[in-house]
């Protein structure tokens, strides 16, 4: 492992354990106003098709918030894991069943349709003000999104994250995708490339 990919591991791992640290109480209120939040400050454009994602171990839970975009008019859909390299949005609907779609995730099944999403809420380990983010390590986000930009397609990408998961700087990578905002408990923080 290079010295970046050291940096980052550690940078992760802490980033999560501040983030499992958080009381059930605190996660839920944060979530809370996470919904709150994004339900007033995401903009859709015309035919939105936003993916979400069910969320895992103590990640924020966006579900209210992907009801509510749906009730705006969003087409809604949420990642499944194809293979170690690859993800897919597969269209959340309304009552139909949900199936493993690996590492503890549900979604939707094979049926579903596969979707290009136009506004991406993406999880993350950790950000930076730079909207600079770390996932599980996996690539599986920066790949997907790099796919959809080699197509043409210029999907807005809002990280999802609670303010414990922010760090002073995640290093930069050639493949790293950056954010354009990250909406926490706080706000929707635009990224500030330039710091
Ligand atoms: N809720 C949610 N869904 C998501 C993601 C996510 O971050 N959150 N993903 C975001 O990409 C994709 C899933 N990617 C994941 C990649 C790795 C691990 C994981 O637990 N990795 C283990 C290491 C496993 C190994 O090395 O074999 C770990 O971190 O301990 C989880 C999800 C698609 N769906
Ligand atoms: N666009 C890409 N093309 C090829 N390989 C990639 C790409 N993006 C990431 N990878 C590879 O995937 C691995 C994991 O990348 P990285 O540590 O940046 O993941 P992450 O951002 O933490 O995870 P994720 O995007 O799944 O949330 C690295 O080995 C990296 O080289």
């Amino acid at each position: 492992m290079n010295a970046g990919a050291a940096d980052k591991a550690d940078l992760r791992r802490q980033a999560l354990a501040r983030r499992d640290a958080m009381s059930i109480e605190e996660r839920i209120e944060a979530s809370i106003a996470i919904a709150d939040l994004g339900r007033t400050l995401i903009d859709l454009p015309s035919g939105a098709i936003v993916s979400g994602f069910s969320p895992i171990r103590s990640e924020v839970d966006i579900r209210p918030l992907m009801a509510d975009l749906r009730d705006r008019g969003a087409r809604i859909c949420v990642p499944a894991i194809l293979s170690r390299e690859e993800i897919v949005f597969r269209e959340l609907l309304r009552h139909a069943p949900l199936v493993d779609t690996g590492f503890g995730t549900v979604g939707p099944g094979p049926e579903a349709e596969v979707l290009d999403p136009n506004v991406m809420l993406v999880p993350l380990a950790a950000f930076d003000a730079r909207g600079h983010r770390l996932g599980y390590g996996a690539g599986h986000y920066d790949r997907a999104i790099a796919r959809l930009q080699e197509r043409g397609l210029k999907p807005r990408l809002v990280g999802i994250a609670f303010d414990s998961q922010r760090v002073d700087r995640v290093p930069d990578e050639p493949h790293d995708v950056s954010l354009d905002a990250i909406l926490t408990e706080t706000g929707l923080h635009a990224a500030k490339p330039q710091v």
